[in-house]
């Protein structure tokens, strides 16, 4: 049994900064259907990023503002995570999505012009994190239901930057080592 039940407020103490192995590591697929405690580890995980989304609780608890978060974050070696984001066009969006897969995707790239950041990560890397525009997930839901969805534009970038850790990889393996703000030649990108 984790600590990580339902009523368990998650803060920053509980999240694995990098260079803890199991960041490093790609994450074993989750057991379906879902064990009790494998769904309020991930009802645990998103009310971290509705606490640290709201000014007083985040100031409260003192939590780093997030929009997504990958359970190897907080220690688990499983292949699960939670978003919660507002797109461009101020639509809310909640995921909770379990042994995800992206089966396709589109050539064409995007960025954060602000670049990116980690809760996993104390410091600043500057640089563009070139993403697919748009990706095609496969995955299962609390429920243990196969889902698809096709993403673009900022929750493409969220979803993607999430299944990088599932995938033991972080944000800055992608910034290019010579220059950071270059970008891909072969393909067109947007920020
Ligand atoms: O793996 C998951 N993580 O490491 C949490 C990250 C995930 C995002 C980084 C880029 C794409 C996904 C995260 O959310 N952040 N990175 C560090 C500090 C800022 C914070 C952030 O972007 N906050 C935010 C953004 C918009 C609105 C509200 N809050
Ligand atoms: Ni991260």
């Amino acid at each position: 049994m984790n600590q990580f039940t339902a009523d368990y407020i998650l803060t920053m103490k509980d999240i694995v900064r990098e260079g803890h192995p199991v960041l490093q590591q790609e994450t074993e697929k989750v057991t379906l259907p879902l064990s009790i405690e494998d769904q309020d580890t991930l009802i645990c995980m998103m009310n971290y990023l509705k606490n640290s989304q709201d000014p007083i609780l985040s100031k409260k608890y003192n939590l780093r503002p997030g929009v997504g978060l990958s359970a190897n974050q907080i220690g688990l070696n499983k292949r699960m995570f939670v978003a919660y984001l507002t797109d461009e066009k101020e639509q809310l969006h909640e995921y909770t999505l379990i042994n995800p897969k992206i089966i396709s995707h589109s050539v064409s790239m995007i960025y954060l012009p602000e670049g990116e950041g980690c809760l996993s990560v104390d410091r600043n890397v500057e640089g563009y994190v070139p993403r697919y525009e748009r990706v095609k997930i496969k995955a299962y839901d609390v429920n243990g239901k196969e889902i698809v969805l096709k993403v673009k534009g900022y929750p493409s970038i969220v979803l993607q930057h999430e299944i990088d850790h599932l995938d033991g990889k972080m944000f800055y393996d992608h910034i290019n080592k010579e220059n950071p703000f270059q970008l891909p030649a072969d393909v067109d990108i947007k920020s």
